[in-house]
């Protein structure tokens, strides 16, 4: 279980999603989803590969639009949003992909400036210090600030891309299989990371994961997403204390902490 238990505000949910569906061709991706995210809290978002959960994030952050269903994140309701108001939105979310490469060119420091520099036209070069300073601490590198890309480990170019997402003090992050491809070891330690960045921020978090020892140590609350709908949602006990058998296979074939 979760080892920090964090009070969401259950009163103000900061993304909500109503029937939401979207299909490809003829195939229906997401058949009705209803959710919403709370302030402060982590929603972990599993299922199987190829499920949906991909598209549900690039729809929340308007990259794709739904066939059907209203969402309002942070208080746009995205049907009716402009391409400038979807612009700034995008500035408060931020997103930690799973490929979200850093410029090989660039050190540690100036990959963290970059996004504050293209979105802060007026930013003083002591406020760009002290942000780089604040979120290298946050994530524990303050030490890499000058060190390239490739004199990382693949657990630090982790972290350096979450850094680089909390530069710009974003209110939801949406993280995208945060541990793909990590040691369980080094796994651990981002399913720590995602929980300071709760606590030290106020972020709200959506957590696309098909790690159970990620959503059991990251998520508040859990969704599982199965035949394009959140079949079970709540804490992790919740979800997979079940006889359903779509659900128990997913449980037993994965390792838990
Ligand atoms: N732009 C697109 N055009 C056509 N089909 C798509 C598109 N995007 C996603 N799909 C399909 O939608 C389904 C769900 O994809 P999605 O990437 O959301 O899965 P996922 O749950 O994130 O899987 P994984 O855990 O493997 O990343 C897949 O069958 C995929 O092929």
């Amino acid at each position: 279980m979760k080892k920090v238990k964090t009070q969401a505000d259950h009163g103000n949910p900061v993304i909500s999603i109503r029937g939401l569906k979207k299909s490809f061709e003829d195939f229906a991706v997401l058949r009705g989803i209803d959710l919403d995210l709370y302030q402060g809290e982590n929603l972990v978002v599993l299922g199987r590969s190829g499920t949906g959960k991909s598209v549900l994030i690039k729809i929340i952050s308007g990259l794709l639009k739904p066939d059907e269903g209203e969402i309002t994140v942070l208080g746009h309701n995205l049907a009716h949003i402009t391409e400038k108001e979807l612009q700034e939105l995008r500035i408060r979310i931020g997103f930690s992909f799973q490929n979200s490469a850093l410029y090989d060119s660039m050190t540690v420091r100036k990959n963290l400036e970059f996004p504050l520099v293209r979105n802060q036209k007026n930013i003083t070069r002591k406020e760009i210090n002290t942000a780089v300073e604040t979120v290298l601490d946050a994530v524990g590198l303050s030490h890499t600030i000058n060190q390239m890309p490739a004199e990382l480990s693949g657990g630090q170019r982790k972290r350096i891309g979450i850094a680089r997402t909390l530069i710009l003090k974003p209110e939801v992050m949406l993280y995208d299989e945060p541990t793909a491809g990590l040691d369980p070891i080094t796994c651990i330690e981002i399913n720590a990371l995602i929980n300071e960045v709760q606590q030290r921020f106020n972020t709200s978090s959506i957590i696309i994961t098909h790690d159970l020892t990620c959503a059991k140590q990251t998520g508040d609350r859990i969704a599982m997403l199965l035949d394009g709908q959140f079949q079970r949602t709540g804490t992790f006990d919740e979800v997979f204390n079940t006889t359903d058998d779509r659900v128990k296979p997913f449980f037993d074939y994965n390792f838990i902490q």
